[in-house]
């Protein structure tokens, strides 16, 4: 049996967060420091733990953070405030709202509501219209992560066949769309669909986001498929169930360690650029 090829997160990120380090200087030279400020409405123990996260992150790469913590409670017209102001305030450059929140907010006008060019979790419609048609928007973090994965270990994606399990607005979605984009032949499934097992023993490619915790197995999958688990259930469990994908898989991300820590990175990076391209609209509205 040959060992598959171990997708390393830790690494992809220390080369994502190597590579913003010499903009982060220079900027912050000129005044601005990137600034991201994290909502989480609740409290969800395991949102708490990724907004620390976060934040974490956030400091030890030398940018700004805030993290405004607001009741369950919350309405979605107080959360629709904070957003606006948010939106209005100069010193923030990247704004992320704490998915999920709880049910009575309207969480897509919330996002909605999110500045276009703070979006850096691209959460908005137009962000994810934009990406899906490939024009400029910061992607969304997990699915950016997902991607960069593919590249830092050079995963042929062309013409294969990936198979997204899940459907989410800030994660299924955006990915097949990223897949396709690259050419990919994608089918997204989700827990309506029929035969599952069937569908993803079809997979060159398999995207495991469906939330449910070790819910992949290996016995499904094609000898040699990709496996990118982009779950993060409770205890650090992913979607696949690591041991058995393993013995079939040619290239595999664990949970933790995989996934998880580039999608920090990418936020991050979509952060900075978030900075930098307002600290060109400073330089333009100056000459
Ligand atoms: N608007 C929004 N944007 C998000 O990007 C978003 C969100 N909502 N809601 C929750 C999920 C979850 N998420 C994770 C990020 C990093 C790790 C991560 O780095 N995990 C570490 C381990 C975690 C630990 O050490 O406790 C790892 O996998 O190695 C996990 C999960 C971002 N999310």
């Amino acid at each position: 049996m040959k060992e598959p090829l171990l997708l390393d997160g830790r690494e992809v990120s220390k080369s994502i967060k190597g590579q913003l380090k010499g903009t982060i200087d220079s900027l912050t030279k000129e005044g601005i420091v990137p600034k991201l400020v994290t909502i989480l409405v609740g409290d969800n123990p395991s949102s708490h733990t990724y907004v620390q996260m976060k934040a974490n992150a956030c400091s030890k790469i030398g940018m700004e953070s805030e993290r405004i913590f607001l009741p369950t409670e919350t309405t979605t017209e107080e959360l629709l405030q904070t957003i606006r102001q948010l939106n209005e305030d100069e010193t923030v450059h990247g704004i992320l709202l704490q998915h999920p929140v709880p049910s009575h907010i309207d969480e897509r006008q919330a996002f909605d509501t999110i500045a276009l060019e703070k979006d850096v979790d691209g959460v908005t419609s137009h962000g994810f219209g934009s990406t899906a048609f490939q024009l400029n928007a910061y992607p969304c973090c997990t699915p950016a992560a997902i991607m960069e994965m593919i590249d830092f270990y050079n995963i042929d994606v062309e013409g294969k066949h990936a198979v997204v399990i899940g459907r989410s607005p800030i994660l299924g979605k955006p990915v097949s769309m990223m897949l396709l984009n690259r050419n990919a032949t994608v089918t997204i499934s989700h827990s309506r669909t029929e035969n599952l097992e069937q569908m993803v023993s079809q997979a060159d490619i398999v995207v495991a986001a469906v939330g449910k915790p070790k819910f992949v197995k290996g016995e499904w999958l094609k000898e040699g498929a990709v496996v990118l688990d982009a779950g993060y259930n409770k205890g650090n469990i992913g979607d696949c169930d690591y041991e058995t994908c393993y013995n079939r898989a040619s290239a595999i991300t664990p949970v933790p360690g995989g996934v998880g820590p580039v999608t920090i990175a990418t936020l991050l990076r979509n952060t900075v650029l978030a900075a930098q391209q307002k600290a060109m609209m400073r330089e333009v509205s100056h000459t």
